[in-house]
């Protein structure tokens, strides 16, 4: 998936920010991060990602959600769901992620983001204290269950291909940092273990 005729962009220079990433933390008071979460579509990422940063920004931190439908409608709006397009999908995902990171947020995604290989990658993007894997667990048959929005019915009567799950892989995390059970647990208690971690880590008091 190449988009120049020029192959990659030569004579292109670094510039150093005037204002760095740490003068962000300091003046945000908290350190900035992704936490990237990763499950099945239906899992709760969205919930568990949007109530956690609504009740960290109700407490005066700088907080984003990246969402898989919502960047799909935008900067991602040319990919689809093949393995090639996926990949793209979780590249850019990461290069804005660091961004964020950058700008000294708190941010979460909420991508399937279905192969091991590419989350690497974007662990690959980032400092080691700057990435962590959070793996939104729940049986295929309960998010199936759930189906909020209808998409595995259809997958089912094949009228989406390549669904996650069904027609297309999930490779589950073998070493995530958190891992939230969406069956067993609810929203609040879910979103109490980020809080935990966060804390165990000294980056929330
Ligand atoms: N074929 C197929 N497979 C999986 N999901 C599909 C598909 N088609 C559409 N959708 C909807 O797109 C959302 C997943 O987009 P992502 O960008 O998170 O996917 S991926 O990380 O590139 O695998 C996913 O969102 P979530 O349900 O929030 O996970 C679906 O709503
Ligand atoms: N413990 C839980 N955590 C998150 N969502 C849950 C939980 N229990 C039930 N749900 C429900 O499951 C659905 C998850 O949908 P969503 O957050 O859109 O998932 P995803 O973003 O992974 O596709 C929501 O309807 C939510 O209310």
């Amino acid at each position: 998936m190449s988009f120049s005729t020029e192959g990659p962009s030569q004579n292109i220079v670094w510039h150093e920010q005037m204002i760095t990433k740490e003068n962000k933390r300091l003046a945000n008071n908290h350190h900035s991060v992704v936490f990237y979460f990763t499950g099945l579509s239906g899992s709760g990422k969205s919930t568990i990602a949007n109530l956690a940063a609504k009740q960290l920004f109700e407490q005066g931190a700088q907080t984003y959600v990246l969402d898989g439908d919502n960047v799909r409608h935008g900067l991602n709006k040319d990919l689809g769901f093949t393995e090639e397009a996926r990949q793209e999908n979780i590249r850019r995902i990461g290069e804005v992620a660091k961004l964020f990171v950058d700008s000294g947020q708190i941010v979460f995604t909420a991508f399937i983001s279905p192969y091991e290989s590419d989350r690497a990658m974007v662990r690959q993007l980032l400092e080691a204290d700057e990435f962590v894997e959070v793996y939104v667990a729940c049986p295929l048959t309960v998010c199936e269950e759930r189906d909020p929005k209808g998409l595995y019915r259809k997958a089912r009567s094949g009228e989406i291909a390549n669904f996650t799950g069904i027609s297309a892989p999930y490779e589950a995390p073998t070493a995530p940092d958190v891992i939230l059970q969406t069956d067993v647990y609810t929203t609040e208690q879910c979103v109490q273990q980020i809080f935990d971690y966060m804390k165990q880590r000294n980056w929330m008091k």
